[in-house]
C-alpha cells in the first residue's frame, strides 16, 4: 500500500487521454464468449484486476481462453463448465455475475473474495438462483454452488433496490436455463439502470430473446442458444469521467478519443453534469470528446440514481464549486467496494470541505475550494475513492492519497496516465 503524492499542476490541465475498455461490456463480453456456441474474440478487452478475475474464474469453471500478443485481445472458447474455485475479489461483476453460470457446471463451485466483499449486497441472487432450482450453500461469501449441469429457470421474484447487477446477473445466464427466466422486480426502484440495459443490448446482440414490460420490473428471457460473436469492447466512459474532470477542476481541456456516439455506459451521462456545471463539451466527428473547464465550477442539485457509480467523480467537483450541491438517489451506493456516501463526506471533510450525508445522497458546500487543504486521503480499498482523491490533488498541494494501487481494480495505469495527464513525466 504506498501512499501517492497526488500531482497538483501549477497550470490547468492540457490533455488528450485515451482510456482502455469499459470493464462492464468486459465482463458481460466474457460471459456471453463462455456460455456461447461457439469460440469468441474480444478486443479491446480491459485488463484490470475484476476482468482478470471473471477471465480466471471462467478459465476455472473450464471455458478455454487464450491470450493474442496483445493481451486486450482474447479469445474465449466455450467448453463444458466443471467444479472450481472462484476468486471474486472486491468485484461485484465478477460475485454476482458468476453464480448462475456456475449453477450450469456440473461439480461444486466455491466461491469467496476479499475480506470487504463479505459485506457486499449478495444474497438476493442466491435465493433468486434457490428459486430457479439451484443448489447453494451460503447466503453472501464465501458460499458454494452445487452445480448439477442444468438449472430449470421460470418465473422468480427478486427486490433488486440494492443493485441492478442482481437482475444483470440472471439475465446473462438465463438463455441457457431449461425454460429461460421471468424476473419481476418488486420494492423501490432498480438502481443503474442503464447497466440493465447494456445487459439487454448485449445479449440481443448473441440472438437471445429478451422482453421488458413497460415499467422495466419485469424481464422475460426465453431459452435458446447464444451466438457467438466478435466484440470490440468501447472505452470505459466511468474511468473516462475522473480523466475529464480534470478539465473542469481546474479550467483546463481535456479529451477522450472514441467516445462513442450511442452507447448503454451510464458513464456517457458526464457530459450533462459537467454541462450543467459550467464547462463546455464537445463530440467531435471522428469521436474526439473534449471537455473545457469554467472558470468557477456552479454546484448543482441532480438525481444519480441511475448513473451512481459517477458519484466520486461528481462528488470531487462540487467540493471545488461555488455554492450547495445536493446528490441524491443514491442510497445504494452504501453497498458499493465501500460505504461511498460515509467514505465521500468523511474524506471531503479530512481535506477541509464541507459534505454531510442524507439518506440517499450527499449535500456538499463548496467555497470554489479556498477552504481546502493537504491531508492524507483514505481510500478504503475503493478505486473510484481514490480517482476522486486524484481530483481534488489536482487543486490541493500537498494531497496524498493512500493505497493508490487500488485503481487497478479497473484501471492499472491509472497513476502513470494520471500523470502524464497532469503533465509529470513518470
Ligand atoms: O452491471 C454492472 O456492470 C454495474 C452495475 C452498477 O452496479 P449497481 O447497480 O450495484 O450500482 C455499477 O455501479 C457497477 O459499477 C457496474
Ligand atoms: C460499483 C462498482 O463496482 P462493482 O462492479 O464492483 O459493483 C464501481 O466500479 O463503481
Amino acid at each position: 500500500m504506498s501512499n501517492w503524492a497526488a500531482p497538483c499542476p501549477s497550470t490547468p490541465v492540457d490533455a488528450t487521454v485515451d482510456l482502455p475498455g469499459s470493464k462492464s461490456i468486459t465482463n458481460r463480453a466474457l460471459i456471453l464468449a463462455a456460455l456461447a456456441d461457439g469460440p469468441s474474440r474480444i478486443t479491446g478487452t480491459l485488463r484490470s484486476r475484476d476482468t482478470d478475475l471473471m477471465l480466471d474464474g471462467l478459465a476455472a469453471l473450464g471455458a478455454d481462453i487464450t491470450y493474442g500478443a496483445d493481451p486486450t485481445t482474447v479469445t474465449v472458447a466455450p467448453h463444458p463448465l466443471h467444479g472450481a474455485a472462484v476468486d471474486c475479489g472486491l468485484a461485484g461483476t465478477v460475485m454476482r455475475f458468476l453464480p448462475a453460470v456456475a449453477a450450469l457446471a456440473t461439480g461444486d463451485v466455491a466461491f469467496d473474495g476479499d475480506e470487504q466483499a463479505r459485506s457486499r449486497p449478495l444474497d438476493t441472487v442466491l435465493d433468486a438462483l434457490r428459486a430457479l432450482g439451484a443448489d447453494i450453500d451460503g447466503t453472501g461469501l464465501p458460499f458454494v454452488v452445487h452445480g448439477t449441469g442444468a438449472v430449470r429457470g421460470g418465473t422468480v421474484t427478486i427486490d433488486a433496490s440494492a443493485s441492478s447487477q442482481f437482475v444483470s446477473g440472471l439475465l446473462l445466464s438465463a438463455a441457457r436455463f431449461t425454460d429461460g427466466v421471468e424476473i419481476t422486480h418488486s420494492g423501490a426502484p432498480v438502481p443503474s439502470m442503464p447497466h440493465i440495459d447494456m445487459t439487454i443490448d448485449m445479449l440481443q446482440t448473441v440472438g437471445v430473446t429478451v422482453d421488458v414490460d413497460p415499467a422495466a420490473t419485469r424481464w422475460t428471457v426465453a431459452p435458446g442458444p447464444v451466438r457467438a460473436v466478435d466484440w470490440s469492447i468501447e472505452p470505459d466512459l466511468s474511468n473516462a469521467a475522473a480523466f475529464l474532470a480534470a478539465a473542469p477542476a481546474t479550467a483546463g481541456r481535456v479529451s477522450v478519443p472514441r467516445w462513442p456516439v450511442t452507447t448503454t455506459q451510464p458513464g456517457a451521462a458526464i457530459v450533462d453534469v459537467f454541462q450543467q456545471m459550467g464547462a463546455t463539451t464537445d463530440h467531435a466527428a471522428d469521436g474526439l470528446l473534449t471537455v473545457r473547464g469554467p472558470a468557477t465550477l456552479t454546484a448543482i442539485d441532480a438525481d444519480l440514481h441511475d448513473i451512481g457509480e459517477l458519484t466520486p467523480t461528481i462528488a470531487a467537483l462540487c467540493a471545488l464549486a461555488e455554492g450547495t450541491s445536493t446528490l441524491r438517489g443514491i442510497a445504494h451506493l452504501r453497498g458499493h467496494e465501500t460505504d461511498r456516501l460515509q467514505a465521500l463526506s468523511t474524506e471531503i471533510n479530512r481535506v477541509g470541505g464541507d459534505c454531510r450525508e442524507t439518506d440517499d445522497g450527499l449535500i456538499i458546500v463548496g467555497d470554489s475550494g479556498a477552504a481546502l487543504r493537504p491531508d492524507r486521503w483514505r481510500t478504503y480499498a475503493d478505486h473510484r475513492m481514490a480517482t476522486a482523491g486524484a481530483i481534488l490533488g489536482l487543486r490541493i498541494p500537498g494531497l496524498t492519497i493512500e493505497n493508490i494501487e487500488t485503481t487497478a481494480k479497473t484501471m492499472p495505469d491509472f497513476v502513470s496516465m494520471w500523470e502524464a495527464m497532469a503533465g509529470i513525466a513518470s
